[in-house]
């Protein structure tokens, strides 16, 4: 069944917000009984909210002095290259174990429906770099937490993490350690 997602508070009062939350979608138990999956592939079919939504990154990130915008795999490698080319900054892949071919660094992380490793490439960013976290969903906090760590090991400042959509329920911004986290949709 497919369940219209709303978004519950809009923190900037903009009239994007609600066009943005709109046009995703919740799938129930997907990718297992239980779950709520939360599918920003309906936003990407609607060019106007698409924009929208990277606009909203870029008008609060430019001139922030970020220079490393780092996206997860998959889906932060669809939102974190538009801002970074918007902002001026670099996109750093954070990949998913054995895909990167340099020397990486990795952090395992444990997640909604099981657990996994993130990895980077150790020359990507320089020591003292200011760098911004980029996903489509918070819901526990593990894989942001492990982005954040792999930035932090290669010496880069992380400055904020920021998703489309944020699980609130699962308390996932708890386990960013006070780390900022900047989000446009909420839902449960
Ligand atoms: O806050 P968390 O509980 O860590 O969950 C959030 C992560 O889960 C999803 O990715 P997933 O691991 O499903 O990988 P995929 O994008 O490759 O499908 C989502 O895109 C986030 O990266
Ligand atoms: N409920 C959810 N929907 C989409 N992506 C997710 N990643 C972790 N939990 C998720």
């Amino acid at each position: 069944m497919l369940v219209a997602m709303s978004a519950w508070k809009d923190r900037e009062n903009d009239p994007r917000i609600e066009g943005i939350a709109s046009s995703m979608r919740v799938i129930s138990d997907f990718p297992k009984p239980g779950f709520k999956f939360k599918d920003i592939t309906t936003l990407l079919l609607n060019p106007k909210a698409f924009k929208n939504t990277v606009d909203l990154f870029v008008e609060r990130y430019t001139g922030k002095g970020i220079s490393v915008v780092a996206g997860v795999e998959a889906r932060g490698f669809i939102f974190g290259p538009p801002i970074a080319l918007a902002i001026g900054a670099k996109f750093v892949p954070l990949r998913k174990p054995r895909k990167l071919p340099g020397t990486v660094i990795s952090e395992k992380y444990v997640l909604e429906y099981g657990t996994d490793c993130l990895e980077m490439h150790i020359e990507a960013v320089e020591p003292g770099e200011r760098s911004l976290v980029v996903d489509d969903v918070v819901a526990t906090g593990g894989t942001l937490c492990a982005a954040i760590k792999l930035l932090e090991r290669a010496g880069a400042e992380v400055v904020e993490c920021a998703c489309v959509i944020e699980v609130p329920h699962l308390k996932g911004r708890e386990k960013l350690n006070g780390k900022p986290l900047y989000v446009l949709v909420e839902t449960d």
